[in-house]
């Protein structure tokens, strides 16, 4: 039997990776920062993934097992694994890295041509890439052209909603899911066969990955911040109300110009129709999915690459609208969640630097018109 090892025990490491790996046949051991859910996966051996739909079906992930990430067993478990992935949030692959190197350490000693495959399923650009990096920090010059050799480390798109579980679970490992769900993995970039029904492989993830981002996760952090302006609580009630419902598939709009325009092999046809299908998942009625935890981590969706300021430089590269980006950012910025700690940073820096100084800083703007265009909308929204 195949072992992988996946770092990140949450929402999407149970309900999607977890569960996809599980069903391809691999013995999966989760790897966790938490005692408490590490404990508990030991105990369970096992956990039920909830699909949320008009008729509510339910799967059992067994022969499973967990270690904590700062464990001997960790490293141990990694020795004869043929997968490793995570789903911990990219501000931790630093950690994560670190503890891969030590395993690929052992590994080249003990069993150097065993085809092993890496990859990171966050929601950022290239998280793998940025994963590889991490652990060549840990490592000399001989195992850097080991790894080089020996391990695939594949970019990745991930999109399945996992909302938090509140509501609906009854067990304490549930895990609750959309049923849809899309898994993009840059196949030459694999070591060795990779077998996961229902993944996609492609040959050249950036277009997906774009899409994914900027027209998926783009459209729900706007319906996240603009949803909290108005006092909603969940996507599904931000995207009932018609100004927001408008404004996402304005920001979807904007992004899928710069997306035609970068990535000349889509056609605007099936964008729109990627558009609309991803709106009917936010107004999916089964779904309970907390605007906090869709917006969460403002100064990350509104930093360069991410969501909301990619797509808004795309569009600009292409000559289109940003009118819609730019709602969205200004909305982020005035995100004032004091349950969440970069939003309650965020303010702290709009009220000690400025706003202008802030854009500039957190998304890497530079341009005075959009700045002063943004902040102009920041500060009709922070009024209100
Ligand atoms: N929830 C969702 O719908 C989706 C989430 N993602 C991405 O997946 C990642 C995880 O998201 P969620 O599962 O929603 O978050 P979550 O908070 O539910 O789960 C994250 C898990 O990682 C663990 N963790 C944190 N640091 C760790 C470390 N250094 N080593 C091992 N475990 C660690 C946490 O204890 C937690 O159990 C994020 O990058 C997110 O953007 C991607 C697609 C869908
Ligand atoms: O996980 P992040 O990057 O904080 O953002 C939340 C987003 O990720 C997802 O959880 C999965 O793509 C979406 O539901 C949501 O748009």
């Amino acid at each position: 039997m195949k072992k992988a090892v996946h770092f990140g025990a949450g929402n999407i490491g149970r309900g999607f990776i977890g569960v996809l790996l599980h069903q391809a046949g691999y013995e999966v051991v989760f790897a966790d920062v938490v005692d408490a859910l590490v404990d508990e996966m030991n105990a369970a051996k096992s956990y039920r993934v909830h699909t949320l739909d008009e008729v509510v079906q339910t799967e059992q992930v067994d022969n499973i097992r967990a270690v904590r990430l700062d464990s001997p067993n960790c490293i141990q478990e990694m020795v004869d694994a043929d997968l490793i992935t995570t789903a911990v949030g990219v501000g931790n692959l630093p950690n994560v890295g670190q503890i891969i190197a030590e395993a690929l350490k052992l590994r080249r000693d003990g069993q150097p041509h065993r085809a092993l495959n890496i990859m990171a399923c966050e929601n950022a650009i290239r998280a793998t890439s940025t994963l590889k990096q991490e652990i060549l920090r840990h490592v000399d010059a001989d195992l850097a052209d080991w790894v080089e050799q020996e391990v695939g480390f594949a970019d990745v798109a991930v999109d399945r909603i996992a909302p938090n579980r509140a509501g609906y679970a009854t067990e304490p490992l549930d895990a609750v899911v959309e049923r849809f769900f899309e898994w993009d993995i840059e196949e030459p970039a694999l070591k060795g066969a990779l077998v996961i029904p229902g993944a996609t492989f492609v040959a050249q993830l950036d277009p997906y990955l774009a899409r994914k981002l900027y027209m998926l996760n783009g459209a729900h952090a706007t319906a996240a911040y603009a949803g909290y302006q108005k006092g909603c609580e969940t996507v599904l009630a931000a995207m009932q109300d018609s100004e927001i419902a408008a404004l996402v598939a304005e920001v979807q709009h904007e992004a899928m110009m710069g997306l035609l325009h970068r990535y000349p092999q889509f056609e605007q046809p099936a964008l729109e129709a990627y558009a609309e299908r991803v709106r009917e998942r936010f107004l999916n009625p089964h779904i309970h999915d907390d605007v906090a935890r869709v917006g969460r981590d403002p100064l990350r969706k509104l930093s360069a690459q991410d969501r909301l300021v990619g797509p808004l430089l795309l569009a600009k590269a292409a000559g289109a609208a940003t009118e819609g980006l730019a709602s969205a950012i200004a909305l982020g910025l005035a995100y004032d969640n004091a349950a969440d700690a970069a939003a309650v940073q965020l303010q702290q820096d709009i009220a000690e630097q400025g706003v202008t100084a802030t854009i500039t800083r957190v998304t890497g703007l530079t341009g005075e018109t959009i700045v002063q265009e943004i902040a102009q909308m920041y500060e009709k929204y922070a009024s209100a």
